[in-house]
């Protein structure tokens, strides 16, 4: 069983360096850290960067998980194990990253996952948003799974990992923390998600979507309330289909409270957005009236 602590980072591949960046700056409001011919850094909180992207095919490169510092011999001894293959970070992998040892290994997902201690952090410096979004850390990773279930066991099964709710089986959403969740896996092929980041209100999100509005910026869903982590959220699609999520209030789940997941019905109006909760039994539409 490998203990995580903390999400670490996200990588992702782009075929054009300069419009991500612009966007992960103008649009999303994330500080750039470091900017070279073939990749930016992005900080959003104490890490150095919790956003990387790297010029390449423009799919999810790899996401990031923090263990202690010690443990990662032993993570990679108990993978190995369980006849997971595990590549050993070489120096220039671990100095690209900014972490002093990594390891890393694919989920049922065929997703990279990588584990890492000693990332850097900047504990003292406040982050220079480029823009006001309320933006107060990075808040989890939704990754993509063919089979969520199997996936869920994978996860829960090596890692200090619970379930803290179901979406039918579409999606599960996990935690190693009392965050309800900072790690989401999701039906579909598999790759990212998307990238969350938690913001100091209401508020925020309300101002965020009138933001992304006035530049065109296509709205995924919301604003609205997942009745799962009762967070506030906005997700909004950015370039080559990277999708970013804002949300607000996000439930805590203390340890030893006796949690007990909860199957969310897919075919409720309001299954992942308990604003939608008025749809039910509404009947035929008013603007669809006979008259
Ligand atoms: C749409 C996805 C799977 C999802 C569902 C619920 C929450 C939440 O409760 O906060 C999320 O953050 C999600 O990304
Ligand atoms: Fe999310």
């Amino acid at each position: 069983m490998i203990t995580l602590t903390d999400l670490a980072y996200v990588r992702i591949g782009t075929q054009d360096l300069d419009t991500q960046a612009e966007f992960a700056q103008r649009i999303v409001g994330l500080e750039l850290v470091e900017k070279t011919a073939d990749t930016a850094y992005f900080r959003a909180d104490n890490r150095r960067h919790c956003v990387q992207f790297v010029t390449g095919e423009p799919r999810s490169l790899s996401s990031a998980f923090t263990v202690a510092d010690g443990d990662l011999p032993a993570a990679a001894d108990y993978l190995t194990g369980q006849g997971i293959e595990v590549h050993q970070g070489t120096a220039d992998e671990c100095a690209e990253r900014h972490v002093k040892e990594f390891i890393s290994f694919r989920d049922t997902g065929n997703n990279v996952v990588e584990l890492v201690s000693g990332q850097t952090h900047y504990e003292s410096r406040p982050v220079r948003f480029a823009r006001p979004a309320g933006i107060t850390e990075f808040g989890h990773l939704g990754l993509e799974a063919p089979d969520v279930v199997e996936a869920q066991k994978f996860w829960c099964g090596h890692f200090n990992i619970q379930v803290s709710d179901w979406i039918g089986t579409k999606a599960c959403l996990m935690r190693f923390d009392p965050v309800h969740h900072k790690l989401a896996v999701f039906d579909d092929n598999t790759g990212l998600g998307h990238v969350n980041f938690q913001v100091e209100s209401i508020d925020d999100i309300m101002r965020n979507y009138h933001f992304l509005q006035y530049h065109g910026v296509e709205i995924v869903m919301g604003p609205g309330r997942h009745p799962q982590s009762t967070a506030v959220f906005l997700y909004f699609h950015g370039p080559e289909d990277v999708t970013w999520e804002y949300s607000f209030g996000v439930r805590r789940i203390p340890e030893d409270s006796g949690w007990v997941p909860r199957h969310f019905d897919v075919s409720q109006p309001d299954f992942i957005d308990m604003w939608k909760g008025g749809l039910a039994g509404a009947g035929p539409k008013w603007s669809e009236r006979t008259l």
